[in-house]
């Protein structure tokens, strides 16, 4: 068997289309969604994601500021900020670029977030409305995920969904939107012992490790939906997932590409995200 493959990137573009003409009615109403990025230091990584972050708003329509900050900025000046842009009515988006330097805590910086302008889905008040089954807005790389599962109609019911990884930023929350789904989750980490048979059972394998090519197709289950979270840039400079494409492929009936799978959906989920912060000041 060889997987199709789920291009990100594709689905991304579509939604982008829509997303452009929906920021066009919203403008009409008279108001300009403005997603505000706000990026501590000068980690290469991190300023790709911020231009992937402005192109993909300017195509659609949506006002992008970039605020830069040096890395000696301390958790004070950056917590003043973070409340000038909350009380902005004109910023509907707030989103701090991960990570931030060590002397800055990364959770009391989201919890400073209103609620009301996380498009990232990482404020504990949104994590406990998505766990709740209420609206709120959900964290861009899981939404992306059960977006592009959707897309080719994958049955997310009653299949055994095993997610390997546990931040709170991917695992956790994508074992979630999965649970919400009524997948039968399980979840596998660092201390997981014997993990291949998880694996060997995984209806719908999600891989966020963060090692390139961590698991290949030896236990992947004929026929299983394979999708690679890792964004890993190699030493010849290139970006490469936390699947082995190749073998993997040949097991799986889907499977999603690094580059243009899960990455690209992140950004249009944010897009997403900001447009509908947008719509709650109409
Ligand atoms: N495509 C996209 O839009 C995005 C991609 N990413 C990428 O996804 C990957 C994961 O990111 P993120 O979740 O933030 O990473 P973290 O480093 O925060 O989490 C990695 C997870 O992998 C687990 N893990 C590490 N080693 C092993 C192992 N040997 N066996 C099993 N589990 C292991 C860890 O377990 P434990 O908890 O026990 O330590 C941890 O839960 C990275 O490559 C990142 O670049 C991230 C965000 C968005
Ligand atoms: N507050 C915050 N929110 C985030 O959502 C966030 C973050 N911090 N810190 C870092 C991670 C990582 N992340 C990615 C987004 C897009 C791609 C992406 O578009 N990748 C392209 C390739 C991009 C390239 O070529 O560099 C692809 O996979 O095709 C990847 C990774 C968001 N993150």
């Amino acid at each position: 068997m060889s997987a199709e493959v789920i291009y990100g990137s594709e689905l991304s573009q579509q939604l982008k289309d829509e997303m452009k003409n929906e920021v066009a009615e919203i403008k009409k109403q008279g108001v300009t969604p403005n997603l505000t990025v706000i990026l501590v230091g000068d980690d290469p990584a991190s300023r790709s994601y911020v231009r992937g972050k402005q192109k993909a708003s300017d195509y659609i329509g949506i006002e992008s500021n970039l605020i830069e900050l040096s890395s000696e900025t301390s958790q004070n000046e950056l917590l003043k900020l973070i409340t000038q842009l909350n009380n902005d009515p004109n910023v509907h988006g707030i989103l701090v670029q991960l990570p931030l330097p060590d002397h800055i805590n990364e959770q009391s910086v989201i919890e400073a977030i209103s609620p009301d302008k996380d498009v990232d889905g990482f404020h504990p008040v949104n994590i406990g409305r998505m766990m709740t089954g209420q609206d709120t807005f959900f964290p861009c790389t899981p939404y992306g995920i059960i977006q592009m599962l959707k897309s080719k109609n994958i049955p997310i019911e009653g299949k055994h969904a095993v997610v390997i990884g546990r931040s709170n930023i991917v695992g956790k929350p994508v074992g979630q939107l999965l649970l919400k789904e009524n997948a039968t989750v399980t979840y596998c980490h660092s201390r997981t012992k014997n993990m291949e048979q998880f694996i060997a059972t995984a209806d719908i394998l999600i891989v966020a490790v963060g090692i390139p090519h961590f698991i290949d197709g030896t236990h992947i289950k004929p026929g299983a939906v394979v999708i690679d979270v890792g964004v890993n840039r190699i030493e010849d400079g290139s970006l490469t997932g936390d699947v082995e494409f190749a073998s993997a492929k040949q097991k799986a009936s889907y499977i999603t590409p690094v580059p243009k799978g899960v990455g690209p959906m992140t950004i249009t989920m944010l897009m997403g995200n900001t447009i509908k912060s947008a719509k709650n000041n109409l």
